[in-house]
């Protein structure tokens, strides 16, 4: 499996309509995890304004289509810069920021588009402005390069040699350990649902109890789409090898962690951005999965709720999120100090701006409903982390 193979694959997957996307399985899913992106990007955002940057300096790593464009946009970037190995999605991408530059009469981020294979060339090498960033992004993408090590070490060398001091990185990624988890509860080493498979690929490494630490290959298909092979990226070790590249763990999270963390200040967001299936659906209106997926929110009557259907619940309980920080040299911590007051300043104005944005958003109070299940999701299995020299 090398990385033409993801670009082959990530080019010809086809860009749907917003009928098609409404029409889908896995409909509130997909607004699900965008949901947890904005979270994610507004929780990094916050802290840079702590740190006196309002306008952020962006790298969107294995950035696809562009779907965070508009993200950027409302986290009030300075500049992104966008890269992926697919041309296909970097032209999808680029189109879509053109068309939110005119719509928004130019008054947008600069942005800049390259297509580039991150397990193996020098993003820095490739980059227009060398000025460092504030933070990059890289979602739901990084565990691809755990092919093997050089390639995961080159990937997150990229992720993170752009970032200033103090510059934040933030992410999702499948749990390398509620996959296994999942995979080990079934007998052929393939966990399946209504809307999802996961499919490891050497059952026989499961059953030894020691899935590699690289090259641990799975397949997953999401509502019916074959996507290319990916392999497990264990957490452990995904730190590890961003401390020795100086980064400093924030949080890590898994999505239904994150959600009980985030439900209450995104309530509003939820509800604009659907990320929730009402139950019991109006009249009508028709809920997307079984009857069997709704049992966990039958005793509701009629005052609705908002939820998943189990088998997207279970699809959200694989994932996690992430959030490292460039760590600071004393140096770097000398001239922190002497910004200090220009810091406190710019504080004070974040601070103004982000009442005033509370007090302007609008939109449906949604309540989320936890699944008996949730105690399920967080059985781990132990990781070691063994590692040959620096490649
Ligand atoms: C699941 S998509 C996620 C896209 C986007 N970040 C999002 O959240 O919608 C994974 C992306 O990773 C990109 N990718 C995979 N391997 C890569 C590599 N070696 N270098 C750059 N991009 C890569 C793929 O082309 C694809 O666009």
């Amino acid at each position: 499996m090398s990385a033409n193979q993801v670009a082959e694959h990530y080019n010809s997957v086809k860009q749907t309509g917003i009928d098609d996307r409404k029409e889908s399985r896995i409909f509130h899913l997909r607004n699900f995890n965008n949901w947890i992106k904005s979270q994610l990007i507004n929780e990094a955002t916050n802290r840079l304004r702590d740190d006196g940057v309002r306008n952020p300096r962006i790298f969107d790593l294995a950035c696809g289509k562009g779907g965070d464009l508009r993200k950027w946009d409302i986290a009030r970037a300075e500049t992104v810069t966008m890269a992926d190995i697919a041309s296909v999605s970097i032209d999808q991408a680029k189109g879509r920021y053109e068309e939110m530059r005119q719509r928004n009469r130019n008054r947008i981020f600069t942005a800049d588009f390259m297509v580039v294979d991150c397990t193996k060339e020098d993003i820095m090498e490739k980059m227009k402005d060398k000025k460092p960033y504030d933070l990059t992004s890289c979602q739901f993408a990084l565990h691809y390069s755990f092919v093997d090590e050089k390639s995961a070490r080159t990937f997150i060398r990229n992720a993170v040699k752009p970032l200033r001091p103090g510059g934040i990185f933030i992410g999702t990624l499948p749990d390398a350990e509620r996959i296994v988890w999942a995979a080990r509860e079934s007998e052929d080493g393939e966990f399946k649902n209504s809307v999802c498979s996961i499919r490891y690929e050497n059952v026989d490494e499961l059953r030894d109890g020691k899935p590699p630490l690289f090259g641990a290959k799975f397949h997953f298909v999401l509502d019916s789409q074959v996507n290319c092979p990916e392999f497990l990226a264990y957490f452990p070790l995904l730190q590890h090898l961003l401390e020795q590249e100086g980064m400093e763990l924030l949080f890590v999270k898994t999505f239904p962690e994150a959600i009980e963390e985030w439900k209450e200040a995104g309530a509003n967001l939820m509800g604009r951005m659907r990320a929730l299936e009402k139950y019991p659906a109006d009249q009508g209106e028709k809920l997307s999965g079984g009857p069997e997926e709704y049992k966990h929110v039958e005793g509701v009557g009629n005052n609705p709720v908002g939820t998943l259907s189990e088998s997207e619940w279970q699809a959200v309980c694989m994932y996690l999120v992430f959030a490292f920080r460039k760590r600071k040299t004393p140096a770097d911590n000398g001239k922190e100090e002497e910004n200090t007051e220009e810091n406190h300043r710019n504080e004070r104005k974040a601070a103004e701006e982000v009442d005033r944005s509370v007090v302007d958003e609008a939109g449906e109070d949604v309540e989320v409903k936890r699944r008996k299940t949730d105690e399920d999701v967080f059985k781990s299995e132990k990781t070691e982390v063994e590692l040959t020299k620096e490649v």
